[in-house]
């Protein structure tokens, strides 16, 4: 047993330790080849340690987090190794105790070349590739990624133009409350969250408005763009989602929206007819907004080139990463309005950060949420919308800005799917079982049992719900007809691989579809074969996550083509040969479905999970499950286990909720 300087116990050098560590599969390749090559690069030579925290800090970073908090460091078992019988026992832990290891790390960090210690400077003038603040590690990159967001989300929590107008007329505040009144017919003392969110983006530069699905995010700030053009009519507004499907989803949302408005704008909301007009229905991507630059991380709109804008939306704002969350915020001239939409109970983005619901930490109470408007903003918004709200101890200027809906007009408060998303976000195990015992008519569960009766049955519902897309195509219709049903039944898996993963289950669902005859996957593409896109192709304007159908091209003899329904609802058709790389898509992840809805979604679960799937199974992911179906939601999976994942929260390491609220 050798023992290191810096108060590390290690059973080998450290380079040989990450390496057993790497065959254990507590570190990756990656992390053992960054913590080895940064330590290289440093003079004079880094201490164990070192490379220890190098390691860790980058297993961090591949699993999303922005950075280390050196508290999270297990004194006696960083490394989390497991300690495997059949082998020399590994060893790496600290000698010290786990009250004295954050002070011990500090002082190795300030000594270290690699590291800046962010503190009253702004700038590291040497660039150190490591930065450390409050305790966490960061890579330099991620640390300016935390930095840009909370400083330019502080910027924009400021009082709107239209507020210092409101406050100082009279007549002004008494005609916006009444038309809000108009907007938002309220009945009874219970506050309308709604006209509230209203109130707030309409006194704002920047608003979060944030609620579960069907809590008319999208209703709301449909009414919000009718206020502001009635107030500012040159106003130039951009609308945009993370995702094609999520854009698509918003176009659709909106004209449905106000094609809903209209009939009401009459009588004293008549004057809004003309603002209505002016809104508009199309949104774009993210990517598309900032101008992508194939083949380079960086975009043509930056903070020297900023967006021509005035005010900005941003659907489906949780599943923006820390990032892209910076780029967007940077390219936004600093006039802009910013409006963000989401679900902060949802799964956080694919890659790191999970900026919404960092944004909105500031608001937890417990297990409950409670707004924090200042005194100053209680009675604007008050005024505004004649109703008392109550004025709350804030700590940051962003609680002026963030509103939340939380009454659902999708689902009745009776019905199956809204309470199984309610009892599951609120980890309420006991509400859980019971709701799967009551029998409600859109939740359907299936067992997994070693008579393979769960996967019969869930197979069965499959054959079923992709049964209506299969028969259209058998009866030639069009295309666009073909992929509108399709992706009304989709099964979602929490993982890509093992038993119950979207490897294995495609696999199921084929074979079960080919058995009705209305499938025949007799070579790599044949007719029906549903298409998940894995990458980004800019020339085809196909991206990462985009879902199409081959079908015969009846203008071509019938020649297969991979077709795809483009977020301005136009098809777009590609020769199957051509595709980027995909997968078959009658089940994908569902980290891959955030952004979309079906009528039915049918998730499965692994059979028995253990170790890193446990983790995997959070209550975000069924939550996001859940609140995918719109009228049916079918389960196959182990039922203790789906109650034991409710109480599994995912919290991303990162200390933008801080940089934020104190
Ligand atoms: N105050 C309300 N009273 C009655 N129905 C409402 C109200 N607000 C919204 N709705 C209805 O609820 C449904 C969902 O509204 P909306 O699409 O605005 O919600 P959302 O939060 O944007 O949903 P999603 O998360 O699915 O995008 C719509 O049919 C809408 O007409």
């Amino acid at each position: 047993m050798e023992i290191m300087s810096l108060a590390l116990i290690t059973s080998l050098p450290m380079p040989q330790l990450l390496q057993q560590a790497e065959q254990q599969g507590a570190v990756s390749a990656l992390d053992r080849h960054f913590a080895l090559q940064l330590s290289a690069l440093a003079i004079p030579p880094q201490p164990p340690a070192m490379l220890l925290l190098l390691a860790l800090l980058s297993k961090q970073l591949s699993a999303q987090h922005s950075c280390l908090p050196l508290a999270h460091i297990d004194a006696d078992n960083p490394l989390e190794l497991r300690q495997q019988p059949e082998s020399a026992a590994l060893t790496c832990r600290f000698d010290c105790s786990q009250s004295q290891l954050v002070p011990q790390i500090e002082q190795l960090l300030n000594e270290s070349s690699l590291v800046w210690v962010a503190a009253a400077q702004t700038e590291d003038p040497h660039n150190r590739p490591l930065v450390l603040q409050s305790g966490r590690l960061y890579l330099r990159r991620y640390w300016h990624y935390e930095q840009q967001v909370a400083s330019k989300l502080r910027q924009l929590a400021c009082d709107s133009e239209i507020a210092r107008r409101l406050d100082h007329n009279a007549e002004l505040m008494r005609s916006s409350a009444a038309l809000l009144q108009g907007l938002f017919p309220t009945v009874g003392a219970a506050i309308d969250w709604q006209k509230v969110a209203a109130a707030t983006a309409l006194t704002r530069q920047l608003a979060v408005i944030t609620g579960g699905p069907g809590t008319g995010k999208t209703t709301t700030v449909t009414k919000v763009l009718l206020l502001l053009l009635q107030l500012l009519p040159t106003l130039s507004i951009r609308l945009v989602a993370p995702t094609g499907k999520a854009a698509a989803r918003l176009s659709e949302s909106i004209k449905s929206t106000k094609a809903r408005l209209q009939p009401q704008l009459n009588g004293s909301l008549a004057p809004l007819q003309q603002a209505l007009q002016q809104i508009p229905e199309q949104a774009a991507t993210i990517h598309r907004l900032l101008g992508f630059i194939p083949g380079d991380s960086r975009f043509r709109y930056h903070h020297d080139n900023p967006l021509l804008l005035d005010l900005l939306i941003v659907d489906e704002a949780s599943m923006v990463d820390l990032p892209l969350m910076a780029k967007l915020l940077d390219a936004l001239p600093d006039n802009a309005r910013l409006i963000l939409l989401g679900d902060q109970d949802q799964l956080a983005s694919v890659e790191a950060g999970a900026v919404l619901a960092d944004i909105c930490q500031g608001l937890k109470s417990g297990d409950n949420w409670q707004m924090r408007y200042s005194q100053a903003q209680a009675s604007r918004l008050s005024q505004l919308c004649q109703q008392q709200l109550p004025a709350e101890a804030t700590t940051s200027v962003l609680g002026d800005s963030l509103c939340m809906l939380r009454h659902s007009h999708r689902f009745e408060d009776d019905a199956g799917i809204g309470l199984l998303a309610n009892a599951v976000n609120h980890g309420d195990t006991a509400a859980i079982t019971q709701i799967w015992r009551t029998g409600y008519q859109e939740l359907q569960w299936y067992e997994h049992n070693d008579d393979g009766n769960g996967l019969k049955g869930l197979l069965a519902q499959c054959q079923q719900g992709y049964g209506v897309y299969l028969s259209l195509m058998q009866q030639h219709a069009e295309p666009q007809q073909i992929l509108a049903a399709f992706n009304q039944f989709r099964v979602l898996c929490a993982m890509r691989s093992g038993d119950a993963g979207v490897e294995n289950i495609n696999l199921a669902i084929t074979r079960a579809l080919t058995l009705t005859s209305k499938l025949k996957p007799h070579s790599e593409f044949y007719a029906g074969r549903p298409i998940i896109i894995r990458s980004n192709d800019y020339n085809l304007g196909l991206f990462n996550g985009d879902i199409g159908l081959i079908l015969p091209d009846a203008s071509q003899h019938n020649r297969l083509m991979a077709w795809f329904e483009r977020a301005d609802g136009s098809m777009l058709k590609v020769l199957p040969a051509r595709l980027p790389s995909h997968d078959t898509c009658f089940a994908m992840t569902v980290h891959k479905s955030q952004g979309s809805e079906f009528d039915s979604v049918a998730l499965v679960l692994p059979t028995n999970p253990r170790g890193p799937q446990l983790q995997l199974l959070s209550r975000e992911l069924l939550y996001t499950a859940i609140t995918r179906a719109k009228r049916r939601f079918i389960c196959l999976g182990n039922s203790r286990e789906f109650a034991a994942a409710s109480r599994r929260l995912t919290r991303r390491a990162s200390g933008l909720a801080q940089r934020l609220w104190q």
